[in-house]
């Protein structure tokens, strides 16, 4: 074996070719994001600018965020972004901003602190939060009335929790649009579950190698065998803290992940809004408007009742098509002049603006056009059978019809949603401190 030190990888990701390491299967970051202005490589145990890291809270495309017990007692979570953003970050612009007026912080994880690491990849921005739980995509997997799972379960939140999670994370969608702020990246999976208070805990009960060893991954290792400087010596599996979770009434979950989020007055070229919760104009134009958390939301207000997306969009070359397809089929025909945009509705539709193929892509040679049975967003909201009374059914199916708009300016506010009577009849903590204009 060659003993020379190994090459500096290339600071971008790698191509097919340039892969240096032996897969891990764990559902952990990509192993091959560090490289210089990736991931910050973090060992538990390992102290960071005073902080000792002992649990991995998440990870996301663009950071980890890990646990820190505070010499003090208490614990924070701290966001080590890959050094890449660490520059051009308007994550902690607009955190900055909103920690500045007092009631963001109910509303959106609080951030805490920061400061920069300089580490084997580079410059690393580190944000400091307030410890919070699972998010609400995960949280719930772990409602006791689904442990153990069996088959036949419907796993979703029961109305009133999902309702107040609709509620609560609609009240940030409010605090900040008033504050002219877009989040950018609504979603289940970016609204947090709040803890206990996790203050006395002993860290021998945090701590990742003493909760769950077997969330640790075999050593990392080069193909080559030679020792790597930009990768950590293994890969932790995300241990969130669900145990120390409040789910019990009057929980609390605030809107986190501000790395997509932008000032109405400076929208960026492409949100990163995820695929199914994406408004029709975005997709079809490209168009930025203050609305488009508003469509998000009513996506989720979907979601969350039903227990399924309203839009389930797989990766495909097609994505948009079958995107514009299915909102087509669920809400309605588009109007012409979102219509004229679609540059491949022809594979779809005859001149006269019929359908006549589902196949995406359009009609292979010799094959014949494919028609699928089209269920509206009624129909799949009753199909999933949501353990709502016929009324109250209605309001939330008309409910959806309002926010889901083709013009978004007939889509309302988040304080106009908020000032729905179904909003208004569910009393979450604090309420009379939120202000609806
Ligand atoms: N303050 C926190 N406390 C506990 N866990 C957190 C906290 N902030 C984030 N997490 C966890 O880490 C995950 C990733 O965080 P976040 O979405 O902020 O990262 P990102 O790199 O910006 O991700 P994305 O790919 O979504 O843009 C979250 O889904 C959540 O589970």
């Amino acid at each position: 074996m060659c003993t020379s030190p190994p090459p500096t990888p290339p600071s971008r990701g790698p191509t097919g070719d340039e892969w240096r390491f032996e897969t891990i299967t764990l559902p952990c970051e990509w192993v091959e994001d560090y490289h210089p202005g990736g991931y910050h490589p973090v060992v538990l145990g390992d102290v960071l600018n005073h902080y000792k890291m002992v649990r991995k809270l998440g990870h996301g495309s663009y950071s980890t965020i890990i646990l820190i017990p505070l010499r003090n007692g208490g614990y924070i979570a701290l966001k080590i972004l890959v050094s890449d953003l660490s520059g051009s970050t308007t994550e902690l612009r607009l955190l900055r901003h909103i920690t500045k007026v007092a009631e963001g912080t109910r509303h959106i994880t609080q951030l805490l602190g920061e400061f920069e690491h300089r580490g084997p990849n580079g410059v690393h921005k580190c944000l400091v939060f307030e410890p919070m739980g699972p998010s609400v995509n995960s949280m719930v997997e772990e409602l006791p009335q689904f442990n153990p799972r069996r088959q036949e379960m419907k796993v979703r939140y029961p109305p009133q929790m999902a309702k107040s999670i609709l509620k609560q994370s609609l009240q940030a969608l409010a605090f900040l649009h008033e504050n002219g702020i877009a989040h950018g990246d609504f979603q289940p999976g970016n609204i947090l579950f709040a803890l206990k208070n996790l203050g006395p805990t002993p860290e021998e009960l945090l701590r990742q190698e003493d909760v769950q060893a077997d969330s640790i991954s075999p050593p990392v290792q080069r193909l080559d065998g030679k020792q790597d400087k930009w990768a950590p010596r293994y890969l932790c599996v995300a241990q969130p803290l669900v145990p120390f979770t409040y789910y019990a009434e009057g929980f609390k979950v605030k809107l986190s992940d501000m790395g997509g989020a932008y000032f109405f007055t400076d929208p960026p070229k492409s949100p990163v809004t995820p695929l199914g919760l994406r408004a029709p104009e975005f997709i079809l134009t490209g168009a930025v408007n203050n609305t488009l958390d508003v469509w998000s939301f009513g996506c989720v207000l979907f979601e969350l009742i039903t227990g399924q997306p309203l839009f389930c969009i797989p990766w495909s070359e097609m994505e948009d098509d079958d995107h514009i397809l299915s909102l087509t089929a669920q809400l309605g025909a588009l109007p012409d002049e979102l219509f004229k945009h679609w540059t491949t509705s022809s594979l779809y539709f005859m001149s006269e603006r019929k359908l006549f193929n589902c196949q995406l892509g359009g009609v292979a040679p010799g094959e014949e056009p494919l028609m699928l049975e089209h269920m509206s967003m009624e129909e799949s909201f009753d199909r999933a059978d949501p353990d709502l009374d016929e009324e109250e059914a209605h309001k939330v199916k008309a409910l959806i019809r309002w926010i889901l708009q083709y013009d978004p300016a007939k889509r309302p506010s988040p304080a106009d949603i908020l000032a729905d009577p179904w909003f208004c009849e569910i009393d979450v903590e604090g309420d009379s401190k939120v202000t609806i204009v």
